[in-house]
C-alpha cells in the first residue's frame, strides 16, 4: 500500500514507519520536526511540513497517489493542553479535521489515527474495554475524542473506513537499540526514571502516593511501541469503507510508578535517587486496557509481554544514545 505517515518522525511513528517498511509498504513521513527526529526515519520517506499547510500535503497525497493515511500527528503534553487549549484544538482538531477532509476528497478509504487511554477519564471499572463511557478529563483527551467522532461521522455518510487505536503507555526502544523515545521537555515516567538512573537529571519525582491503589502510587498499562506498530499494520489490512474500529491496545496488565522504578533498578543495576512529590493535576489513579477485542478481531498479541522485557530494550537505547539523538 502506498501509506501517508503524518507525525512519523516521532516516537511511536517512526518505529511503525520502520514496521511499515519492513511488511513492504510505500511510505511517505509528513512531519514538522517541532518533536520529531530527522535521524528516526530514512531521508528518502521524509517530507518536512507541517499540517497546517494543508495545501501542501493535498499535493502529497495527490502527487504519491496515497491509498491509506496513519496520523500520529499531535501534541502531547497533557498539562500543557489544560493551560493552552487553543494550542491543542487547532493542532490535535482543525488541523486533523482538515486532513480528514482531504483524504475524503482525493478518495482515500483507509484512516488509522492514534487516539488514547485518556479518552476514558477516570474509568469506573478496570480493565477498560472500548464500551466504556469516554468522558476525557482535560483538552487532551478532548480533542483525541472529539477526532473520533468525526471519523465516526464520515465512516457512516463516506466511502471511507477508519481504525482508532487507544494506545495505554507507549514504551521501549527498537530491540537494536537504534531509536528509542526522545521528547524535549520529557514527562514520560520511564524515560525520567532511565534519565534519574544515569544521573542525567538529580531524581525522579513520585507524582503522588496517595492513591487508592496498593502502594499509593499511580498504576499505567505499559505497552512496547513495537507491538504498537504491529497493531497499525494488522488495521491497516482490516480497514473497508465503512469501518468504524476501535481498540485498545495495552498488555492488560498494571504497574505502579513504584514497580516501574524498581524494575529500572533491577535491569539497570543501577540506584534510582527517588523524590515524593504531591499529585499531578489530571492523572487517573489506575489505567489498565482490557486489549480482548484487538487480539479477538485483529490477532494482535504482544511480542513484549512484560515490563522487563520492554525495558531491556529502553535501557539498551539509553546505553546507546545517552544525548538521544543529540540534535
Ligand atoms: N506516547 C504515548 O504513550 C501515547 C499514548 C496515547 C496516544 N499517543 C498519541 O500517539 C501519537 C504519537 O505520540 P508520540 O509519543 O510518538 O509523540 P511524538 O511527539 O513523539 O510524535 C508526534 C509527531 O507529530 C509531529 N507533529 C505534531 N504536530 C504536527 C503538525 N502540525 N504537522 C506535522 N507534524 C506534526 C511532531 O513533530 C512529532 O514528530 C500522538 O498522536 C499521541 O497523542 C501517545
Ligand atoms: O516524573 C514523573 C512522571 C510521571 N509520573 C507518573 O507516572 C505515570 C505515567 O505517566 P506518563 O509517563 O507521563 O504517562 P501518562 O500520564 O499516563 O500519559 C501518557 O499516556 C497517555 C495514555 O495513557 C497518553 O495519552 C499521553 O499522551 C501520554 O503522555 C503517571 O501516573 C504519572 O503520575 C511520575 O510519578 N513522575
Amino acid at each position: 500500500m502506498r501509506i501517508l505517515v503524518t507525525g512519523g518522525a516521532g516516537y511511536i511513528g517512526s518505529h511503525t514507519v520502520r514496521h511499515l517498511l519492513a511488511n513492504g509498504h510505500e511510505v511517505t513521513v509528513f512531519d514538522s520536526l517541532e518533536y520529531g527526529h530527522r535521524q528516526a526515519v530514512p531521508a528518502e520517506s521524509l517530507v518536512v511540513g507541517n499540517l497546517r499547510d494543508i495545501d501542501h500535503l493535498d499535493q502529497l497525497l495527490v502527487v504519491n497517489r496515497i491509498e491509506a493515511v496513519v496520523h500520529f500527528a499531535a501534541f502531547a503534553y497533557v498539562g500543557e493542553s489544560v493551560t493552552n487549549p487553543a494550542k491543542y484544538y487547532t493542532n490535535n482538531l482543525i488541523y486533523s479535521l482538515q486532513l480528514l477532509d482531504r483524504c475524503r476528497r482525493n478518495g482515500i478509504q483507509k484512516f488509522v489515527f492514534s487516539s488514547t487511554c485518556a479518552t476514558y477519564g477516570v474509568p469506573d471499572r478496570v480493565p477498560i474495554t472500548e464500551e466504556a463511557p469516554q468522558a476525557p478529563v482535560n483538552p487532551y483527551g478532548h480533542t483525541k475524542l472529539a477526532f473520533e467522532h468525526a471519523l465516526s461521522d464520515y465512516a457512516s455518510a463516506y466511502p471511507f473506513g477508519f481504525c482508532a487505536l487507544r494506545y495505554f503507555n507507549a514504551a521501549g526502544a527498537a530491540a537494536d537499540g537504534s531509536i528509542g523515545e526522545d521528547h524535549t521537555p520529557e514527562t514520560h515516567l520511564i524515560p525520567l526514571v532511565f534519565q534519574a538512573a544515569t544521573g542525567k537529571i538529580p531524581h525522579v519525582t513520585v507524582l503522588g502516593t496517595d492513591y487508592p491503589t496498593p502502594d499509593g502510587t499511580c498504576v499505567r498499562d505499559y505497552v512496547h511501541v513495537d507491538d504498537l506498530a504491529t497493531a497499525h499494520a494488522l488495521a491497516l489490512d482490516k480497514i473497508a469503507p465503512g469501518s468504524k474500529l476501535a481498540y485498545n491496545v495495552g498488555l492488560g496488565r498494571g504497574y505502579s510508578v513504584r514497580e516501574v522504578i524498581a524494575a529500572v533498578e533491577a535491569v539497570t543495576g543501577l540506584k534510582v535517587p527517588v523524590k515524593e512529590g504531591p499529585r499531578r493535576a489530571g492523572d487517573p489513579p489506575v489505567l489498565v486496557a482490557n486489549a480482548d477485542k484487538i487480539r479477538r478481531e485483529l490477532g494482535w498479541s504482544a511480542k513484549y509481554d512484560s515490563l522487563r522485557a520492554i525495558l531491556d530494550t529502553a535501557w539498551r537505547w539509553h546505553q546507546s544514545h545517552p544525548n538521544g539523538f543529540g540534535e
